[in-house]
Formats: C-alpha cells, structure tokens, sequence
C-alpha cells in the first residue's frame, strides 16, 4: 500500500480539473493533510512543478508507481477542514477550478511559489512578514551628544520606538542610532515590523454607552435570542437610513464575544470600511482585524495571520473578508446588504452572502443581512419564513426622514440654464452655504464629459477595443475606455471616422465640481470618485476631511451615496439619475430605488432637519416617486408583482453563460451550440424546467477586443441543474469552439 495525495492542481482548465494522485514520502508523511498547499511535478517529463493542495489523503494500491510530492508547505498554510469545505463548495456552485476557488480562499500573500532547491523544488514563501529594529534605553548613564540626546528625549518613560521613527523625530541618520547602541546608551531588538492600520483613529462615538432607543433594544433582543441558540440562524434587520442600525450591531458583537464566539462584519466597499472599523474599535480595540484589497499584500498577510492565531476575533473587511479564517464563528453582519458589490466578477464568480451563509451553517452562527433598501429576493425570504424579519422603522432621535422635492428638468434649458444644477437646487446649495450646513450630490458618473459625438456622422467616439463610448477627462485632456483603460490623448477635435467636429457633450463629477466651483467661488467642493480615491488610504482622507468640516459640498458616485454618517449634511441632491432607469438589467428599477432612498438617507441624521432634491425629466416616474416617499414597502409590492409576472428572481434562478471570442461569427456560434446542448439534455426531463434566451450579444458586445455573446438561461439552481451544467460543459469541451471560445458561468449576474 502506498500513502497517497489527492491534489487539485493549479492552471487546469474546467474540464480537466481533477484530482492528481501522488505518493507521500516518508519526509513529509507527518505534514501532508487534507488542506495543505503541496508541490508537485507535473506534465510530460515533470516539465514544471506546480502548486496544488491536498483534498484527502488515502492509502492505495498504485497500477503503476506515482510521482512523489515534492514539498509541503508549513502548517500555518493549511486550510481548515470548514475553508476546504468552502473549496469544494466554490467548485460546485461557480464551475471554477479547484485552484481558483484556493486563491480566493488564501490572500496571496499567504500563499507560496516553487523554487529550485538543492534538492530539487521546494515551496518558497511568496512574502515575508518584515522585522524592523526597535530601540530603547538601556537605563546606562552615558554622555550623549546632542544629536544623541535628541533621540533619547523619544524614548522617555520606556517607550520603546522603531529605527525609522526615531530618525524621522529626532532628524537624525541610521549612523547615530547605531553608535548609541554601541556605547550602550540604547538597546535594539529585531521585531515583526507592526503595520497597525487604521491606527489614527479618533474615537467616533461618546465614551459612554449609548442609550438604545425602544426598537433598538427590541431588535437586540431577538437578535440575541437567535444568536444564543447555538444553531444556524438568518435575519434580515430592514432599518430605515439612520435608524441605528450599527448600534445594534455593536451590541450583537458585544453578546457574540461574550458567548466565546468570534465575528464578521462585510460592508460593501472600501469607502465604507474606515467608518465601520473605527466604530468598532472604539469599542472593541485591537481585537478587530481588516481585510480587504486596499491594504498592501505584507498588511492583509498580517491581519490574515493575525486573525488565524485568534489574536483578533472580530474581522471587518469587503467581499474577500467573507473567507477570513476565523474559527467558532458565531455572527456573520452584512451591511447594506442589497449591494451587487458582494458578488465576485471574475471567477470564482461567487456571492459573499450564500459563503456566508455556507459559514453560519457549519459553525452555527447567526447570519444578519441589514439595509434600509433590502435586496427584493431577501425581502421576499423573510416574508416566506425563511429567515427572520426584524425592523427598525424610525431614526433613533425620532428625527423624520428628509424631506424630498422634485425638480423638473425639463424647465432648465427653456429657463436658460444649460448647466447641471438646477436653478432650484443652486438656491438651495447657496442657504446651505450661508447657514455653514453641509450638502452631498450624487452623479454616478465620473469624468467630465461622458461622450463625444460627431456633428457630421453623429456617431458617439467608442472605444477601438470595447463597443462603449469614451469619456473625456478634462484635467489631462484625454478620453479614456471605462472598461479596458485605453486612452486616447489629446482628446481629439475631430472624428476620427468622417473628419467631422466632435461636439463633447454630457455631465460627468469633474464638470459638476467645475460648476460648483464656477458657481460659488467660495464653497470648499471635495470631489470622490475612481478617479480621486487612486491612492492609498484616499477613501479615509477624504471622508474625515468632509467629517471634520473641511468641505463644504461633496460631489461624488455611487460611493458616497450610502452607509456614510456625517452629522452636518442637511442638503442631498441627486444628478443625473434619469438613465440608470433604462441599465439593461431586471434589477435596474431596484438599484435607482436604492440608490436614491439612500443618499436621501445621508441628510438629516444628526440634530439638522434634512432635505433633498431629486432632479429629473420625469417627475412623474414611479421609480423615482417612491424613493422620495423613500417607501419600500411599496416599491417592494409592486416589484415583487413584476418578478412573479415575468418570471424572474426570485421566481427562478438566472444562469448567465457568457462567450468571448476573437471571431464574432464564431463567438455566436459557439453559444448557439452551447445552448443546443444544453436543451438536448434537459429534454423531456421534468425535473429540470428551464427556459434559454438567446444566444444575443452581451450589454457590452464588445470588451478588449473580443466579441461577447451570452445565453440566459431561467431555471431552477439545484444539483441536477448544475449537473446538467457539467454535462454540457464536458460536451462543449469536445467541440471545435474550446479553446477558442471561452466560457463563463454566473448564476449572479444581473443583466438579462
Ligand atoms: N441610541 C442611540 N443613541 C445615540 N445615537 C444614536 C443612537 N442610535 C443611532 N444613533 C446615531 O444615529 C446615526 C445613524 O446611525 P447609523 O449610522 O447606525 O444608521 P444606519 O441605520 O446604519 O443608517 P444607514 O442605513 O443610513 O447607513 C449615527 O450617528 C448614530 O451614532
Ligand atoms: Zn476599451
């Protein structure tokens, strides 16, 4: 009998992701378990050693002899059995490989890299924590110099300070420090180089306990009770904007690490995570740990490792974080948890809620799903029982909701205004200014000009590599491809297909900034976009900043329209919102009900009364009625209706299978087979109802210069779907397409 490996080896493609059997020698016998990240020969003559990890390990009787593993990595690299678990899960449900599901899985930085050894390949670490020096005085008398005494004067009271701090503070070189160590005046130690993030924190919240209003206190109560049954739980906290909903959650934490049980709170993008986290330090210190992707790699190594030792119990992070390896989970938060940003675009293409609720389920914890605006599908689970429904229907000072008016556009360009702000919302910007208050507009899209468009041929300038216009950037005079990056530089005059003049037209933040400032030469305007967050801790510079009363306007995406707390904004408006109402997409009503209900929601949350104004074409809409009323009831009833007529989520289950190809014919061809196959298999089968739309081309037909097709498929998400699924993939990977044709599969995508 031989100890084998089972190894899921890293570059396979879908098909042939498989398990590998190697031989375990004797070296490596004690380490090698379910989990652990190996290194193995692989490929004709062992041409290459690729990483892998171990599914199971067997004992076997070999037809002919295996190849041996080659390394192991340490034990702190092994994933648990729950995070292996999690593995297989991601391989089920998002058809990505093995490795992929690993990655997502493992940060980079914990991961590692063949090297050539003596003894042939062995795994090298990719990353290093990094030590620095640490310096202290001794408690010798020595004669110092003055230099030397500046140093010392840091080190009072047995403060112990790292090389390069000292050398900044006292404005002293390396030289100095090490000749002080040599006449003994300091004493040095290696340590791990502590990156501490977010430590410049200043305590958000009044040092005593908050009094919990009514509802508050409700709500944590039966939170409470769920989180105690020591089974897995799902509630749903529906909160109106401002209603307290983090207080709740810090109480739900407080219980949590009470009962010995560790904690994970998602927010939905980075912009968010500097509030969340100083909100819980404040109360819970060194014991919260970040994960997310705007930390460097020698960070998130630290906090992942961190987290792994137990030193921290509480994890605050993006979508990734939903894999923090945190043992005895007890309670899962997702915050705004309607946020499409939760889902993973690039494979494995998976929803951080349904990991998390994969989490709560194997350690028993609590899973909570909190927004003002819950996602239609959730809202809809709770109202079938299938997880608890909790609401907190007021703000906790018994503030009302802001106040919304509509302004009619329409009037604006026979009113002689042909800039972005209404005549109605400039009044108002101009009281708030006058009144020292704050104000936040919302335009969800960035640049200044967001096409450009030729008098002669009327054509829109696209993108050579992607079918979607170009937006001009004013500050560097380009235009550049939203999707693919491409640029072109200066922003031409001309068309480039008719020789035609360009007329650049539309509004994106940096022409509304330059309005503003045009408008009122003395009001401190803070753009946030993609474009003015590039940088490291930009998101927490800029909002502490507008916090701190700095600013005094803040135009900005998407990213400022939600989860942010600032006591002084008592003025919304919202630009621009007209087209996203016609986004290809069943979810595009719901996302501008959302969006609009909560940037409304960022005004009048602390003693200022709110108010906000909604400029539109179509005062009338719905959509955009509702959301000033910022009543989701009634959105929800009738949105729910609409679902259930059409036949969509969560009626049904959207499997998108996307084609990208070089040729176009090809590329559709490819998805008409693929579709061909996959009614040839569920044909006359009543176990498997599904309809497939398609094959068309996708929202964006064009993206770096491959062709893309899709095929919606309405079906039902279950085992012999999925199984369906893998049948017509082995089928497809023998046609001609393969390789050629690439193939995705996302059961979260939400055009249709
Ligand atoms: N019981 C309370 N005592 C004192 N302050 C409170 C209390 N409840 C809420 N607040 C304050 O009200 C504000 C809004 O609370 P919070 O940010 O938690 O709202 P939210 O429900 O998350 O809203 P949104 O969904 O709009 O992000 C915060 O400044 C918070 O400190
Ligand atoms: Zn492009």
């Amino acid at each position: 009998m031989t100890v084998a490996a089972k190894v899921a080896v890293e570059g396979a493609t879908f098909s042939f992701d498989k398990c590998y059997d190697y031989a375990v020698p004797d070296r490596l016998r004690a380490a090698v378990c379910p989990g652990s990240m190996v290194l193995v020969p692989f490929g004709r003559g062992n041409a290459r050693a690729r990483m892998g990890v171990v599914l199971a390990v067997v004992e076997l009787q070999p037809k002919k002899p295996l190849k041996e593993l080659y390394d192991t990595a340490p034990e702190n690299a092994v994933l648990t059995r729950e995070l292996l678990g999690l593995v297989q899960y991601l391989k089920e449900h998002t058809f990505c490989t093995y490795y992929e599901a690993v990655r997502a899985i493992i940060p980079y930085g914990a991961q590692y890299r063949a090297q050539q050894g003596p003894d042939g390949p062995r795994l090298q670490k990719q990353l290093t924590v990094r030590t620095v020096s640490c310096y202290r005085r001794s408690g010798r008398e020595v004669r110092l110099t003055a230099k030397q005494q500046k140093v010392a004067a840091l080190l009072t009271d047995g403060r112990t300070l790292s090389g390069p701090v000292l050398c900044e503070g006292a404005g002293v070189g390396r030289g100095v420090l090490d000749t002080m160590v040599k006449n003994g005046a300091l004493e040095v130690e290696k340590r791990e180089q502590q990156l501490e993030v977010y430590q410049n924190y200043v305590p958000a919240l009044p040092e005593e306990q908050p009094r919990l209003s009514p509802e508050q206190t409700a709500c944590c109560a039966r939170l409470t009770a769920l989180l105690r049954e020591d089974a897995p739980r799902a509630a749903l906290l529906y909160g109106v904007t401002g209603s307290g909903k983090t207080l709740v959650f810090v109480q739900l934490i407080r219980e949590a690490v009470a009962l010995g049980r560790t904690c994970l709170v998602l927010v939905p993008e980075i912009g968010l995570t500097p509030q969340m986290i100083y909100r819980l330090k404040a109360v819970f210190g060194r014991r919260v740990a970040v994960q997310h992707s705007a930390l460097s790699n020698s960070e998130r190594l630290q906090q992942w490792q961190q987290i792994q030792r137990g030193e921290a119990d509480i994890v605050v992070g993006t979508r990734s974080a939903v894999f923090a390896p945190l043992d005895r989970l007890g309670l899962i938060i997702i915050d705004e948890e309607q946020e499409h940003t939760y889902v993973s675009e690039n494979s494995p293409r998976y929803s951080a809620i349904e990991v998390a609720k994969q989490r709560a389920s194997y350690h028993k914890g609590l899973l909570v799903l909190a927004s003002a605006t819950p996602a239609v599908e959730d809202y809809y689970a709770a109202g079938q029982g299938r997880c608890q429904l909790l609401r907190l229907t007021r703000r906790y000072n018994e503030q009302p909701l802001p106040a919304v008016e509509m302004v009619d556009m329409r009037g604006e360009l026979a009113a002689g205004n042909t800039g972005a702000i209404s005549g109605r919302l400039a009044e108002e910007i101009a009281k708030n200014l006058d009144a020292g208050e704050q104000t936040i507009l919302l335009l969800n899209r960035r640049g200044y000009n967001t096409v450009a468009v030729c008098r002669d041929c009327g054509e829109a300038l696209k993108c050579n590599l992607c079918s979607v216009p170009m937006v001009y950037h004013k500050k560097e005079d380009r235009l550049l491809c939203h999707y693919c990056g491409g640029a072109i530089s200066p922003a031409p005059r001309v068309c480039p297909a008719c020789g035609g003049e360009l007329r650049y037209a539309g509004t994106g933040t940096q022409r509304v900034e330059e309005e503003l400032e045009a408008r009122f030469p003395k009001a401190r305007v803070l753009r946030m976009d993609m474009d003015t967050t590039q940088g490291k801790n930009s998101h927490e510079r800029l909002l502490s900043a507008f916090a701190q009363g700095r600013y005094d306007i803040l135009i900005g995406t998407q990213m400022v329209a939600k989860g942010l707390d600032f006591a002084r904004v008592s003025l919304v408006g919202v630009l621009g919102i007209d087209q996203l109402l016609f986004a290809q997409s069943y979810r595009a009503f719901e996302r501008v009900f959302s969006l609009v209900t909560q940037v409304v929601g960022r005004g009048g949350r602390g003693g200022l009364p709110g108010r906000a104004l909604i400029q539109t074409v179509d005062p009338q809409n719905r959509v955009l009625s509702l959301a000033a009323a910022q009543d989701y009831e009634a959105f929800y009833a009738e949105e729910i209706a609409f679902r259930r007529l059409h036949l969509y989520p969560p009626f049904c289950s959207l499997c998108m299978v996307q084609f990208s190809g070089a040729q176009e014919r090809e590329t559709a061809d490819a998805a008409r087979a693929f579709g061909t196959y996959l009614k040839e298999g569920a044909a006359g089968r009543g176990d498997l109802p599904l309809r497939v739309l398609g094959p068309a081309p996708a929202g964006v037909a064009m993206l770096h210069g491959r062709y893309r097709y899709k095929l919606t498929i309405k079906c039902r998400n279950d085992g012999a779907f999925r199984e369906l699924l893998r049948q017509v993939q082995r089928r497809y990977s023998g046609s001609p397409y393969v390789g050629r044709i690439s193939v995705s599969i996302d059961f979260n995508s939400d055009s249709d």
